[in-house]
């Protein structure tokens, strides 16, 4: 497969990941640091190890796995790793994960001694298709989700599907809400081919490929958010704020695909009000979304508490809180202010459906 070309680095469909020996031989780094999550330094760096017996020398950096450790204290961890072991400014992390490890790394990796190299090894569904590609580097604080964070671009993302044999058919369904999403905001036909498989298993390498197209054609034109590249936020508005709710009130939160996908909904609710989105088109959205991930109980009584972090929205201006919302399936308007009652009436209309 080709590879899909940014303004400043390549996205690698490469599942021998030599790649990435040709990537670090193009320049000479002073030292290579791999960061990983405890799972994925149990599950993946060995299969890296296994296809590159040759990248022997490097220095390993772990965090825990999961959204709750996607913030400053594990990213001070990385940074003092980096010291103790003397990184300069020609050494070059590798992020070798989920989203987490991506966003994070690439945090640390973008603001250590103002920033060194970083490089992009995606290892589950959702950061093949979105959070590797694009330079969107943050952490969590408090309640809001990646309210801390930089634009820096990777020198390479290497995406190998091969890696998604290990992943749970949970997060793969998580990843897969990125990739309908992408369909929504810009490919009709590309979301009539996702909506109707059975499960997210069934996604093709094409498929994946084809969404990290559609993703990197608008981050190539709006690397910085300040137009079209809203659109990739749509469902992220309520969805966060459910995310951020889930994560600090319930044992088994939400994953961020799941939340997102609550978000799409009540925001493709919002859309049929104000964006002209057709009454046949919220159906089809919302019956899509409960197809994959079901019903979840948003509960009673904490509207308030989702307003409060939606208040935070990165989108937002002159304290407005602001959406990205599909006119039709296929395409989508942002900068679109909704007053409070009308996003409650969002929320209620995703607890009225059913299947
Ligand atoms: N920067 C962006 O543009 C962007 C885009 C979308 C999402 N995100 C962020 O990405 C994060 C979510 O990413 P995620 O869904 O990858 O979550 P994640 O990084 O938490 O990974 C999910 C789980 O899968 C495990 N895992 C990773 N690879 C595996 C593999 N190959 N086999 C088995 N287990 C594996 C991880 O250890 C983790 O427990 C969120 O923080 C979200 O905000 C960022
Ligand atoms: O790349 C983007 O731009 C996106 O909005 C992609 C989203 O799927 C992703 O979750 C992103 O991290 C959200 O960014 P934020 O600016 O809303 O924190
Ligand atoms: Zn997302």
């Amino acid at each position: 497969m080709k590879p899909i070309q940014n303004n400043n680095y390549k996205v690698y469909f490469d599942n021998s990941l030599n790649t990435l020996t040709e990537v670090l031989a193009q320049k000479n780094y002073s030292k290579v640091f791999i960061l990983t999550d405890e799972v994925t330094g149990e599950l993946c760096l060995p299969v890296l190890r296994e296809k590159l017996p040759d990248l022997d020398n490097f220095d390993l950096i772990e965090v825990p796995n999961g959204e709750e450790n996607k913030n400053i204290d594990f990213c001070i961890g990385i940074w003092r790793t980096l010291l103790d072991f003397e990184a300069d400014r020609n050494a070059i992390l590798i992020n070798l994960g989920g989203g987490v490890v991506t966003d994070m790394g690439s945090f640390a990796a973008s603001t250590f001694k103002r920033g060194i190299d970083f490089l992009q090894i995606p290892t589950t569904l959702l950061s093949q298709v979105d959070a590797s590609v694009g330079g969107k580097t943050g952490i969590d604080m408090d309640d809001v989700k990646n309210i801390i964070g930089t634009f820096a671009q990777p020198q390479a993302v290497i995406i190998s599907t091969d890696f998604l044999k290990t992943l749970s058919d949970r997060q793969m369904t998580s990843g897969f809400a990125e990739v309908i999403k992408h369909g929504i905001i810009a490919d009709e036909n590309f979301f009539n081919e996702v909506a109707v498989l059975d499960n997210a298993r069934e996604v093709s390498e094409a498929q994946i490929y084809h969404s990290v197209h559609i993703k990197n054609v608008v981050v190539t034109e709006d690397p910085y958010e300040r137009g079209l590249r809203k659109t990739l936020n749509y469902g992220h508005t309520i969805g966060h704020a459910v995310e951020s709710w889930s994560l600090s009130n319930e044992k088994n939160p939400l994953l961020h695909g799941e939340a997102i996908a609550i978000g799409m909904i009540c925001e493709a609710y919002l859309a049929h009000k104000l964006a002209g989105l057709s009454a046949d088109d919220l159906e089809v959205i919302s019956q899509t979304f409960l197809k994959f991930y079901g019903k979840y109980e948003i509960r009673g009584g904490i509207e308030r508490a989702l307003l409060e972090v939606m208040k935070n929205d990165k989108k937002n201006t002159a304290g407005k809180i602001s959406f990205s919302l599909p006119d039709k399936i296929g395409h989508c308007l942002f900068d679109i202010f909704v007053e409070e009652n009308l996003i409650l009436e969002g929320l209620d209309y995703y607890r009225g459906l059913s299947r």
